[in-house]
């Protein structure tokens, strides 16, 4: 079984919580409590491969931008923002500067993160503040993929999305996995250090 994180972080209001539970649930309720953290789980078969899925939805992140824990935490993360808001794309753009910055940084679980940028309420494009195409450029200026969707009307762009980021997620960690050489070859390079250099003291 895979264990999968993913954090959906963005500015305050920008449908974080509508898009976590639409993909859990099928659902647009409307109207989610904002003052509660919370992390949802759910078990699912991608691809062949059994997947526990835990997912971040923080209470309002507007302001906080340090993600020292979620950096640690997450393996991926999906950053969204309102298109019919210009403050909720900054926010996003400082969002994905911060986690670039900790791709350069020390932190190594970071190099091979999965991030997805995505602007929200697409429905609301008579009101549009933020064009696509400024999405596309913030996205690929962070190496990382783009979309825009309505959690309110696009179920299945939803699911999509979400889809695509779990699938880089887990080639990641399969990635990871064939990197790090197996329990048996490594207890055997382990023994063989030890005893190697024993015998050379001796
Ligand atoms: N029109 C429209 N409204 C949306 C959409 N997604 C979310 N909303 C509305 O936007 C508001 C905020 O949505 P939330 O999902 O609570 O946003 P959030 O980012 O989790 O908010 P905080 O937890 O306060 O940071 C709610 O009134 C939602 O109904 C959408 O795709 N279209």
């Amino acid at each position: 079984m895979n264990e999968v994180k993913l954090a959906v972080l963005g500015g305050s209001g920008a449908g974080k919580s509508a898009l976590a539970v639409r993909f859990l649930t099928r659902r647009f309720i409307g109207e989610y409590a904002s003052n509660a953290e919370c992390i949802y789980t759910k078990h699912f078969c991608l691809d062949g491969r059994q997947i526990h899925l835990e997912i971040y939805d923080p209470c309002s992140q507007q302001g906080k931008l340090s993600l020292t824990d979620e950096l640690h935490w997450a393996d991926g993360f999906i950053i969204v923002y309102d298109i019919s808001d210009r403050a909720s794309f900054a926010f996003a753009k400082a969002l994905l500067y911060r986690i670039q910055e900790s791709h350069i940084g020390a932190c190594k679980k970071m190099v091979e993160s999965t991030v997805f940028l995505v602007g929200n309420k697409q429905d609301l494009c008579h009101m549009r503040e933020v064009g696509w195409d400024e999405g596309q450029k913030l996205a690929m200026d962070n190496k990382c993929q783009f979309c825009e969707l309505s959690a309110a009307e696009h179920y299945q762009e939803v699911v999509a999305m979400f889809t695509k980021v779990l699938r880089s997620i887990t080639s990641n960690l399969k990635a990871k996995e064939k990197r790090r050489p197996s329990g048996s070859k490594s207890m055997a390079k382990l023994i063989n250090n030890v005893f190697g250099k024993r015998r050379k003291s001796v």
